[in-house]
């Protein structure tokens, strides 16, 4: 991550940010005690090296704010951190396209901003796409998202927008206004949720006060929040940030679900959803699909001989080798020393062969452990989807990969 830029005299906030930030690795930053040293620190590394700045407004060769139309001027997005409560001064400062205006109240407002530096982080590869058939309100909009550098796209109206989403499904965030000719708001997030759900994709919303039955309409039929105009920066960063974390804690969620906690790679849960997704896509298209059991030979062996940690050591290698080789598969740890591919699109031959190169790359692959190193061997067991149903084909693979450990292991062998 970039280092952000503190500007604070005092040295009592300054030991505070240091120490709250040093729980964090990922988080470096420059301190500069006045207008002065943020100037040189800004010359000599370049506006381009920090990721956002936090300035303290009342520094005493700056009293009144200049350091934020400084940082402003070379775009970089700017969070005032201060210990003024003047309301006249905090609206004049939000008129400003400034990141967020926060009070020095407690411990609290220091690890809030520290949150939004790693949300400014993290916001670079959010797109969000803003539907509106007015280019003011369009560029209203974005100069408000702007400087929480978002990914921005426009369309000017819902079918623009439409096609835009089926283009790019990375798309994670849309801001839909209601009024627009061709496609309204409202048939846009009805012809989106066909397609795309709550999760994958956050709808807002818009429209002008006077139509209150609309936000209920909206939501009900599948945008995640709803906006009356005009609102303020704030507000909108408020629901987009609400609706963003609670997105990203149910991607968490997913992802430890279906990750094995060993390896780091997809566990048996995974495998079993996406291939019977996958297997049902092959044999409606008349596709060949291969499915391929492997097992560390001897697993036991290696905890026995290096310890139980050695062993994990070896399964990540081998999940990396295999994240390696057969990533454009759908592939797993099913338990223990397993591992399992689904090869669609291959016929048993080349299965077959791909997997005989991964045993050799395996066999000649040495592992470095922590006390130590070694090799090992794998078997495996492949088998051909006949119109199969997923538990099928793996009993198959299952009974190939027996085959080969029981015809001296380090060997694949391919059912008939
Ligand atoms: N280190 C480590 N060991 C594990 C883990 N999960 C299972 N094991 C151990 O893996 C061993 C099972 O290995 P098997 O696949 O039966 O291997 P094996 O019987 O030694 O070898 P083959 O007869 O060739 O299949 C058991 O000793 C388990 O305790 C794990 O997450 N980490």
């Amino acid at each position: 991550m970039k280092k952000f830029l503190v500007v604070e005299d005092s040295p009592i906030v300054v030991k505070i940010i240091k120490h709250i930030a040093k729980l964090d690795p990922s988080l470096r930053f420059d301190i500069a005690a006045s207008f002065d040293e943020a100037k040189t620190l800004l010359n000599t590394n370049g506006p381009e090296s920090y990721l956002a700045a936090v300035i303290d407004l009342n520094l005493p060769d700056a009293p009144d704010g200049e350091v934020v139309d400084h940082t402003l001027s070379l775009k970089i997005p700017t969070i005032v951190l201060t210990g003024t409560f003047d309301e006249k001064k905090r609206d004049e400062m939000l008129q400003k396209p400034i990141v967020d205006y926060v009070v020095k109240e407690s411990r609290f407002s220091y690890e809030y901003v520290l949150k939004l530096i790693h949300r400014l982080h993290k916001n670079q590869h959010i797109k969000v796409l803003v539907v509106d058939d007015s280019k003011t309100s369009r560029n209203i909009i974005n100069a408000m998202l702007k400087p929480h550098l978002y990914q921005l796209l426009e369309a000017e109206d819902g079918q623009q927008a439409l096609d835009l989403i089926n283009k790019d499904p990375s798309i994670k965030l849309l801001i839909t206004d209601y009024n627009m000719p061709v496609m309204n708001g409202f048939d846009l997030v009805k012809n989106i949720r066909r397609e795309v759900n709550k999760n994958a994709l956050i709808i807002i919303g818009l429209s002008t006060q006077g139509s209150e039955g609309l936000s209920a309409k909206f939501i009900k039929n599948g945008a995640n929040d709803f906006l009356y105009k005009p609102f303020s920066h704030e507000e909108l960063h408020c629901r987009i940030i609400h609706n963003i974390e609670a997105m990203e804690h149910l991607e968490t969620i997913q992802k430890t679900v279906h990750q094995d906690h060993v390896t780091g790679i997809f566990n048996r849960r995974y495998f079993y959803e996406k291939g019977c997704e996958s297997l049902h896509l092959s044999q409606t298209s008349n596709t060949p699909t291969c499915l391929a059991l492997i097992g560390i030979d001897h697993f036991k062996k290696i905890n026995d001989e290096y310890g139980h940690e050695a062993g994990d050591q070896v399964l990540k290698e081998t999940a990396r080798l295999l994240e390696q080789v057969f990533n454009r598969f759908i592939f797993a740890r099913m338990g223990g020393a397993e591992f399992c591919v689904l090869l669609s699109g291959l016929d048993i031959n080349k299965a077959g062969t791909l997997m005989e190169n991964f045993r050799e790359l395996i066999e000649d692959h040495i592992i470095m452990l922590d006390n130590g190193s070694t090799t090992i061997t794998i078997s495996a067991g492949v088998a051909l989807n006949l119109n199969n149903t997923l538990d099928q084909l793996m009993n198959e693979a299952n009974r190939q990969l027996y085959n080969a450990k029981e015809s001296g292991r380090n060997q694949v062998c391919i059912a008939d």
